[in-house]
């Protein structure tokens, strides 16, 4: 297992660049640097890492525990024998990922997540509380992987069939402290009684040892404390009370501590030295894009939480067990099944029409707002733009179309210089590119990089991360056509760029954004668009 998670370390260059990336720096601005991982240099921007966002992200989770079944008789003056009236335990809860729009990346996840324990069932037939779901949001867009377990499934939000007699309605959705309170209520009115007697599992006092704790001990050890009740005595079964929701929900915590699934807490942040077979063979086994969270409130249910145990009561009642197995069969049918293990990758892959690329400081954040109501972070360093941003396009017959803008490109991102270019996920799945070109880069004594070598650099880039993806439809945004000097740059552009279409756009001013709103659409609706193609692009 460690070596596995050691191999997944290597898989995901974007974490672990996090993880490896020297002390962040403090706060943000002009003055910050950050180093090339290609060469070591010192280049001036604004600090990367240090507030980046979490778009790739291992989670293992496990579903609660089922509860335990009682095993109760219950008697009165009437009939010495008794009944059996012990409840069946109640089903742990379910780990849930909840797709929302207000979530941007998956910094606020925890690395372990559990559903809460199923609680025990108790006598007068009472049924054990579900235990209480985890449920984590994740952004729109989040892909998950599966590298070790059970396939998650969508969760149904109508009920598609009669209500299980184990869920309780309204427990599910409450917080473990409701859950508690439902419990203690239970619990309280079963303590208070006389009338009922809790009997465990016959003991046996010869035959084998393993057998003899197989059936006093059922595996989670559910009955933990023994009394008896005053001037009664039956040799054959032992009197127990039943612990309060408290002593459940510490012993609980206790277990869990105990449990290999906190063990190696430092599983996520171990260092690498393992062999790339290996590597290459985890590889392998992960099972890509199992699932994929589009629309805000889907569910996804990753851990399923384990069903509980009989209680005597169903057991005697249903199954009706011969007598000579009876004690064996009751001990084993009350025991709460474990819940479901997954361990999985999230990424995050965010789903937009319209991608804008560009370098740092082009204006590309400018322009998502000049187009739609969002409001990135602007500012006049590089790297302002730390996670994608997403506006709504919306034209006057209702056609509405999803803008990204992601974080600046440099030359050589694909060597992790600048942010790298693990962001260019976000724009894998746009239909449409539009490259923001700053056309007032070399301008008025600035030591920038001219718009079609900018172009050059991109596109370039784009082809590292992943072939043909500039062949898609694609515009060219020359954005600061207000500067002074830059209607000649944007003459000069035109000369030098040929097969696809160039938009003068002054963004802060919204100069020529209806045009470009109208070319978007035109290359959404074409049926023929065309992509840019390297050789189409004089440099020299
Ligand atoms: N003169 C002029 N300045 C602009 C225009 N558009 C954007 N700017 C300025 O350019 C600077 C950078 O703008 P941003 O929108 O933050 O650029 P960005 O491409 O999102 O930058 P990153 O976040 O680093 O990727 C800001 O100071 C903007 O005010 C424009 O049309 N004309």
């Amino acid at each position: 297992m460690w070596r596995r998670q050691q191999a997944l370390l290597r898989w995901l260059p974007p974490l672990r660049a996090v993880a490896q990336s020297p002390p962040p720096w403090v706060g943000g601005g002009p003055a910050c640097y950050y180093g090339s991982a290609a060469e070591g240099k010192k280049e001036k921007t604004a600090p990367l890492q240090a507030r980046g966002m979490v778009d790739k992200f291992r989670m293992r989770a496990k579903g609660g525990d089922g509860g335990s079944g009682c095993v109760s008789l219950r008697r009165s003056r009437s009939d010495r024998q008794g009944r059996p009236d012990g409840g069946n335990g109640g089903k742990g809860g379910d780990v849930i990922l909840e797709c929302s729009r207000s979530i941007w990346d998956f910094s606020g996840l925890q690395h372990h997540m559990r559903g809460g324990r199923g609680g025990n069932g108790v006598s007068k037939n009472q049924i054990g509380t579900r235990g209480s779901d985890k449920i984590a949001q994740v952004p729109v867009g989040t892909v998950i992987h599966l590298v070790e377990g059970e396939q998650p499934s969508f969760a149904v939000n109508k009920p598609t069939r009669a209500l299980d007699p184990w869920d309780i309605p309204g427990v599910t959705e409450h917080s473990s402290a409701s859950s508690n309170q439902i419990d203690n209520a239970v619990m309280k009115g079963c303590d208070g009684g006389l009338s009922h007697w809790h009997i465990g599992p016959k003991h046996y006092t010869d035959g084998n040892e393993a057998e003899k704790k197989s059936i006093n001990q059922p595996e989670n050890g559910k009955y933990l404390h023994t009394c008896s009740e005053p001037g009664f005595s039956n040799t054959d079964c032992d009197v127990r009370t039943y612990p309060c929701q408290e002593e459940i929900d510490e012993k609980d915590q206790i277990e869990s501590e105990d449990d290999d699934f906190w063990e190696d807490e430092d599983e996520f942040n171990t260092d690498e030295e393992e062999d790339e077979e290996e590597e290459e063979r985890e590889e392998q086994d992960v099972q890509y894009c199992v699932a994929e969270m589009t629309k805000p409130g889907q569910r996804l249910i990753i851990a399923r939480g384990g069903e509980g145990g009989l209680g005597n009561a169903f057991i005697m009642k249903e199954m009706r067990p011969s007598k000579e197995y009876r004690q064996e069969k009751i001990a084993r049918l009350s025991t709460g099944q474990p819940g479901t293990e997954a361990f999985l990758i999230l990424e995050l892959k965010s789903i937009a029409d319209v991608g804008l690329v560009g370098l740092p400081n082009a204006g590309k954040s400018t322009l998502l707002s000049a187009l739609s109501r969002a409001q990135p972070e602007i500012a006049d360093y590089e790297f302002t733009t730390l996670r994608p941003n997403i506006g709504s396009l919306t034209y006057e017959d209702y056609f509405s179309v999803k803008v990204a803008d992601i974080p600046g490109l440099i030359k050589g991102a694909h060597e992790n210089r600048g942010l790298g270019h693990a962001f260019l996920r976000h724009i894998e799945r746009t239909k449409v590119l539009a490259y923001v070109l700053d056309l007032a880069a070399t301008l008025n004594g600035r030591k920038g990089i001219p718009p079609w070598e900018q172009l050059q650099d991109l596109v370039t880039e784009l082809e590292h991360y992943q072939e043909g993806l500039t062949r898609r439809p694609s515009l060219i945004v020359a954005n600061k056509i207000d500067e002074e000097g830059a209607d000649e740059m944007y003459e000069e552009l035109k000369r030098r760029v040929q097969g696809v279409p160039i938009f003068p756009v002054c963004a802060i001013l919204q100069e020529g954004v209806p045009d470009l709103r109208v070319g978007l659409r035109n290359l959404m609706d074409d049926s023929d668009p065309q992509g840019i193609d390297l050789r189409k692009i004089t440099v020299q």
